[in-house]
């Protein structure tokens, strides 16, 4: 019960995020399976409210940083990939700590998305306008023939 409430706050403080956030960067530490838990259920709960206030799903990074301490691994790259794939998301483990380099592919690798998710809205909204359009002039049509008959 208490869970469920939970759950139904943290849906609602996404919600209002997705009406403003283009994107998302979500990061773990490979060495750190509970930060890849909260990943796991932060994924579940974007994807959840998708469709709620964006009719596009808006697009996510999953982040494994702390590459560099593979010694300490907990959390296979597999396990990251695979999660990445089944949320539809990108992917990148990096290390933070060693270089900017795996940070801006991250961050880069989300622009990139967001102009594909744009460029998706716009064709969206282009071809809902042209159905429109078409239901408006056959409708009339329709109602016209109608008003001839009757
Ligand atoms: N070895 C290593 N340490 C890192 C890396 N990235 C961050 N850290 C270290 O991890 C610790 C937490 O980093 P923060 O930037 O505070 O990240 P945070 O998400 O706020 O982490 P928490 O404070 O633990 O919740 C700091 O000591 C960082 O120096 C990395 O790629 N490799």
């Amino acid at each position: 019960m208490v869970q469920e409430q939970n759950e139904g706050i943290a849906d609602h403080n996404i919600n209002k995020r997705l009406q403003w956030a283009d994107g998302f960067i979500l990061v773990y530490s490979i060495c750190d399976r509970a930060s890849f838990a909260v990943v796991e259920q932060q994924v579940q709960r974007i994807r959840r409210a998708k469709g709620i206030k964006c009719p596009v799903a808006p697009p996510i990074i999953i982040v494994g940083n702390k590459r560099d301490l593979r010694h300490r691994r907990t959390v296979s790259s597999e396990e990251g990939r695979l999660l990445a794939l089944a949320a539809d998301c990108g992917f990148f483990e990096i290390s933070a700590a060693e270089n900017y380099h795996g940070v801006l592919l991250a961050f880069h690798g989300l622009l990139d998305l967001i102009r594909e998710t744009r460029a998706l809205k716009k064709g969206a909204a282009g071809i809902k306008g042209i159905v429109r359009s078409v239901t408006a002039v056959f409708g009339r049509k329709r109602n016209d023939a109608k008003d001839t008959q009757d």
